[in-house]
């Protein structure tokens, strides 16, 4: 296994004493620390009848200190699972994972103690105030009173609430209250901190705002960030991100990175008659590329895009047929899941495969 967030790391502080002290020495890249790391990562979940359901199948993940990092799937691809087995809420069937230093199934508690989680659903009494639910996670979480205050004010100014804090959670709007849920995951200042759809619901002010606090918490503490989302433009945001389909990943990168392997451009055509349109743009374009025709019109994908729309207008116009709009599109992050699973994110899901319990137990 690599080395990881809140090990002691002892290589890190030979290499920068090298760096000090001999001069001679080759200078070697930074060591990578990793605040989550997984191999072979496996949940299944028994049914009554005798099936198992593979949540998660085989999960091999690295995520570094200080990344802002998202785990991409539709509903229903194991995002939940995941989560919950790096917060070591749940135990994995096989396979293991070390967060922020310490290993899920040797170590549960100290995972807990180091990480911050914020649920889908609420956490907060909206009967009690802002600062009250804080005082009462801060204190639940083992801080001192003093320090449980000083943190409670901390980090109500951090997620723009300060001046909220006596209002009671029931009159706070939904974007106020994740920003205070957010709070409350920082409040023992955990060294990665897990976010499982933080912006379901919210409106996109709301959603943007909370964006906000989390790249702060990244610019100004370093902090690592984990954030399952089934939302293209948030995963857009993170440095990295992960693709999860089936208890799978199927892609992982950056998200230019990702992006750029698919390479080719979408090609859209719409016409006065889209039908006509589809064959000739069929015979026009090299033989190998798949021509769709769909409610947008016709659509292909190609390397520079922009340099084929010319040549394609010529070709429908000199059989009469009249282009009405014309777009080339670089790939997006459904391009990407369409490449790696054959269907758009927002496509719903199949039902998952399962398989009878007794004969594996953990097979991913
Ligand atoms: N406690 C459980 N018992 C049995 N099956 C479960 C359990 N929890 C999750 N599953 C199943 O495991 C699979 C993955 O679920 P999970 O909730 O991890 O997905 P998800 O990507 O988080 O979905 P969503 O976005 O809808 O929350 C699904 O088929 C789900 O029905």
């Amino acid at each position: 296994m690599q080395s990881h967030a809140g090990d002691d790391a002892p290589a890190r502080a030979t290499l920068q004493t090298t760096a000090l002290t001999d001069r001679n020495a080759v200078p070697r890249p930074a060591e990578q620390v990793y605040a989550i790391s997984t191999r072979g990562l496996v949940k299944g979940y028994a049914g009554p009848d005798g099936t198992t359901t593979h949540a998660v199948r085989g999960l091999d993940l690295d995520v570094l200190q200080g990344e802002t990092f998202a785990f991409l799937g539709p509903n229903g691809a194991g995002k939940s699972t995941t989560l919950a087995l790096l917060c070591a809420l749940a135990r994995p069937t096989a396979g293991q994972a070390t967060v922020a230093g310490a290993d899920v199934l040797g170590r549960p508690d100290q995972v807990r103690k180091r990480v911050g989680m914020l649920f889908q659903h609420s956490a907060l009494d909206p009967d009690l105030t802002a600062e009250q639910n804080l005082h009462i996670h801060a204190r639940l979480y083992g801080l001192r009173r003093r320090h449980a205050r000083l943190r409670a004010t901390e980090t109500l100014e951090l997620v723009g609430l300060a001046d909220r804090r006596r209002s009671p959670v029931r009159t706070l709007s939904g974007g106020m209250r994740r920003r205070l849920e957010l709070a409350r995951g920082l409040l023992h200042s955990p060294r990665v901190l897990f976010l499982d759809e933080p912006t379901t619901g919210l409106d996109p002010h709301a959603r943007a705002q909370v964006w906000e606090h989390l790249r702060t918490l990244r610019d100004q503490y370093g902090s690592t960030i984990f954030v399952t989302t089934h939302y293209l433009e948030e995963a857009e945001n993170c440095d990295r991100l992960a693709i999860i389909d089936h208890g799978r990943l199927v892609a992982q990168g950056t998200p230019l990175g990702l992006k750029a392997a698919i390479g080719d451009d979408r090609v859209a055509l719409r016409t006065g008659d889209d039908t006509a349109a589809l064959q000739i743009v069929r015979r026009t374009a090299p033989a190998d590329l798949a021509v769709t025709l769909d409610a947008e019109g016709v659509s292909l994908r190609v390397p520079d895009g922009s340099a084929w729309i010319p040549r394609l207008c010529a070709a429908l116009e000199s059989h009469g047929i009249a282009v009405h709009a014309a777009s080339a599109t670089p790939p997006t992050l459904d391009d990407v899941f369409f490449h790696h699973t054959g269907r758009s994110i927002h496509t719903p899901r199949q039902q998952a495969p399962v398989s009878p319990a007794a004969a594996t137990g953990a097979t991913p």
